[in-house]
């Protein structure tokens, strides 16, 4: 029996979401590069992601619909983030439970007919960014923000974590940001949801457990680490990046932010976040945190031929739009749950079990002995 550890390019399902050629990203049959290029917005690509088509004007007005009249949420939930206000909960936790009761909430939460399917859908989809403004806002002592049908996804977020209308320019950075997490192959939380949607269960299950793959930190946790890693550096003193990072690699830890599975060269979403974290670190004055990122790139390119992953910039870009830091994989998630979404209707439309097999490596041939009898072989029931 051959081992794919890690089932490292073992290609176990198709796809029609995403795909990535030659260092290429593209959804559907369109280049990232273009869709951010043309400042699509992010309910396009929900749409993109979940019908395999880009919409009609009026498809398009009946998704920012339908996204607007399931945002808002009930005071039980509301209720039940207070709860989960309490210290060393990470956000991502709070996200993944309080996703995972929006389907108790839910009456129709256990149908399967495409029209309950697509509401389970569009109220997860719409309500994430009200929980994260809540939480965000919740912890901090202050009331929830309700969201406004006038502002698009993106602006109504930003409006919910501040109180403010954000500037356009902020929110065209903010929709980009959303637009490059949307989707991507069959990564670890992407994976999981489509394990689960192949057992036939509820879509509320198969979110709820992407939600906890992704906020590991060898996936979307990463963009947290990075950033608590920058601080360490700017931090100490005197600032030596080549010390703090070669004392890293001399210990065998992993540099969070660098290195993928696919991208061997360059991720693709690389030098769009790059150029939004150089914008807007000059735009908030946070200029240091830009070079310093750039030397730690520097750095590692040259020392051990790594390259930045997609949660490298993303910290300084959702640092400059004053997000807390333990925030960021719940922004990833805001996004990417578009593509599990997409996916968990893909696996349903495949109708296939997702049950791959392992090598036993354990003991064989044991023979049991019951634990009150005098002479036992295990260590621990001695
Ligand atoms: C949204 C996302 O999920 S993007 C990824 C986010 N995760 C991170 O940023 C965490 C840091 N990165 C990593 O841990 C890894 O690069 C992963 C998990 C993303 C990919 O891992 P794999 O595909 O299994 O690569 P693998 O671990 O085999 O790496 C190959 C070599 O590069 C090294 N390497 C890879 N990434 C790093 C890193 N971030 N820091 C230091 N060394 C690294 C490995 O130690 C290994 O070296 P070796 O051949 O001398 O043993
Ligand atoms: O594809 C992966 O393994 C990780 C990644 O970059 C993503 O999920 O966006």
């Amino acid at each position: 029996m051959e081992v794919h550890k890690g089932l490292a390019d073992v290609v176990v399902s198709e796809t029609s979401l995403s795909a990535i050629v030659e260092g290429n990203l593209s959804y559907v049959g369109y280049n990232i590069d273009e869709l951010v290029e043309k400042n699509v917005t992010f309910e396009e690509i929900v749409f993109l992601l979940w019908n395999l088509r880009m919409p009609t004007r009026k498809e398009y007005d009946q998704l920012c619909e339908d996204l607007h009249e399931h945002m808002a949420l009930s005071e039980s939930v509301v209720a039940c983030l207070k709860i989960q206000c309490r210290q060393n909960l990470h956000p991502m936790s709070v996200l993944r439970t309080t996703v995972s009761l929006l389907g108790v909430f839910d009456p129709y939460a256990e149908d399967t007919d495409k029209r309950s399917v697509y509401i389970q859908a569009v109220s997860i989809q719409a309500k994430i960014p009200t929980i994260i403004a809540a939480f965000a806002r919740l912890r901090r002592g202050l009331d929830p923000i309700a969201p406004r049908k006038d502002l698009s996804f993106v602006a109504n977020f930003l409006y919910m974590m501040t109180g403010e209308e954000a500037n356009p320019e902020l929110i065209e950075a903010f929709n980009h940001v959303m637009v490059l997490h949307a989707d991507h192959d069959l990564n670890a939380s992407t994976f999981t949801a489509r394990v689960a949607a192949s057992t036939l269960t509820d879509v509320y299950s198969c979110i709820t457990g992407a939600i906890g793959a992704l906020k590991g930190p060898l996936h979307g946790g990463a963009n947290e680490r990075v950033f608590d890693m920058l601080s360490e550096i700017s931090e100490s003193d005197p600032i030596d990046v080549p010390g703090y990072l070669k004392k890293k690699l001399d210990n065998k830890e992993k540099i969070m932010g660098f290195g993928h599975r696919v991208y061997k060269t360059e991720d693709p979403r690389k030098k769009h976040l790059k150029r939004m974290a150089e914008q807007l670190s000059k735009d908030f004055g946070k200029e240091a945190l830009y070079s310093l990122s750039c030397e730690v790139e520097e750095y590692l390119l040259k020392e051990k031929g790594l390259i930045p992953n997609v949660d490298f910039y993303s910290a300084t870009v959702y640092h400059c739009f004053g997000i807390e830091h333990d925030l960021f994989t719940l922004l990833f998630a805001m996004s990417r749950v578009s593509g599990w979404l997409g996916h968990v209707f893909e696996q349903q439309r495949e109708d296939t079990l997702i049950r791959p097999r392992s090598k036993y490596v354990g003991p064989t041939n044991l023979s049991y002995t019951p634990m009150d009898e005098e002479e036992h072989i295990g260590g621990d029931r001695k």
